[in-house]
């Protein structure tokens, strides 16, 4: 029988068993758009239902449209440690797998465990505490857990594919957006910055990880409910990345309001003092030929370039409690799709 020298729960920090960390160790956006291009396109003969919403647009799940009028909604997520708490890690992995499902406008129905671990360098107990974060977010979003899959990996790295339902009339597109809409930001900004100090510094950002647990239901939900027909949300290429693409993928131009966008408490203190990631680095400089930056100086656009892991839905309407933070406005002709003012 193998036996493990690995450290106890408590002494490990996860983080250090990470390259990247959260949505920020995601593909760069410019690589992962190359990568897949050459997947879209073709069709299956016979499939049993309609694809309404797939690769082309981005978007944050795909949607197939059954003849009963349900439209069933498919999506994935993992990443390396974001936390070094193995508990919190499992809550933040899970709430942001479902998060695709409610940024479609949709109700997640079940989720399968994606776990990679490094069997003979961290003690599985410590494995079994994320899967038992991740569970308690599904159960909390009324979601059943039900298997998964599990590889031995250096590195280790924990998500979510969940399957959802909609109503395929009510689906919440990122290709929907219209000009003159106003866009609303349901979590503020900051986690990318203050999750890379933590792994840094080992500080704890209880804030952080309140926010990056918390679900996108409820805004959602009222979204929904309001008539609203674009929205995404924000994670690992940032506000202005995501951004740029529901302006894109709707052929209209955004303005965003920086003096509008909300930023967790120490954000720019953590900006300040140097703790940004290179996913924030790369995001920035994705977007810059499509950015009209205005005044905002580079230590702004960082931030509104900020990798977040679990972050909120950018819906393009009003959801009330919730700040406008710009709007959605027509195409301008130079390919610039965001506009900072
Ligand atoms: N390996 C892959 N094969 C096919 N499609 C992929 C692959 N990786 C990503 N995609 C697709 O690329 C698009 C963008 O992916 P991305 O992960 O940024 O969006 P997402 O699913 O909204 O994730 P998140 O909200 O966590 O950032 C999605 O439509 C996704 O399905
Ligand atoms: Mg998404």
């Amino acid at each position: 029988m193998t036996t493990f020298a690995a450290p106890a729960t408590s002494a490990v920090r996860l983080t250090q068993y990470a390259r990247g960390g959260g949505c920020a160790c995601k593909i760069p956006p410019g690589e992962l758009e190359t990568a897949v291009a050459g997947l879209i396109g073709g069709e299956p003969s016979g499939a049993p239902g309609e694809l309404m919403v797939g690769l082309d647009t981005g978007d944050d799940a795909a949607a197939v449209r059954l003849q009963d009028g349900t439209a069933v909604l498919a999506t994935t997520d993992f990443f390396s440690p974001v936390v070094d708490d193995a508990y919190d890690w499992g809550r933040i992995a899970a709430a942001n797998a479902l998060s695709d499902i409610y940024a479609m406008g949709g109700s997640p129905l079940v989720a399968l465990n994606l776990l990679g671990w490094p069997r003979t360098e961290l003690a599985f107990d410590i494995a079994a505490e994320v899967l038992r974060g991740g569970i308690d977010v599904a159960h909390r979003a009324g979601c059943h857990v039900a298997g998964g899959h599990s590889v031995d990996d250096p590195e280790p790295k924990y998500g979510m594919a969940v399957t959802g339902v909609a109503d395929p009339d009510r689906l919440l597109r990122n290709d929907a957006g219209r000009p003159g809409v106003p866009l609303t930001l349901t979590k503020p900004l900051g986690i990318g910055v203050l999750n890379n100090r933590h792994k840094a510094t080992g500080e704890v950002f209880p804030h952080a990880v309140d926010t990056m647990t918390e679900l996108n239901r409820e805004p959602a939900r009222t979204a929904v409910e309001l008539g609203v027909r674009c929205a995404t949300d924000v994670t690992g290429f940032g506000l202005l990345g995501h951004l740029h693409k529901l302006a894109r993928a709707s052929g209209v131009g955004a303005v965003v309001d920086a003096g509008r966008v909300p930023y967790l408490d120490g954000a720019r203190e953590a900006l300040a003092d140097g703790y940004v990631s290179g996913g924030t680095r790369r995001n920035l400089a994705w977007v810059t030929p499509h950015l009209d930056p205005g005044r905002a100086d580079d230590a702004e656009l960082l931030l509104l370039a900020d990798a977040q892991t679990s972050g909120g839905l950018l819906v393009a309407g009003e959801v009330p409690g919730h700040p406008v933070i710009g709007e959605l406005v027509p195409r301008r002709p130079d390919g610039v799709t965001v506009t900072v003012r």
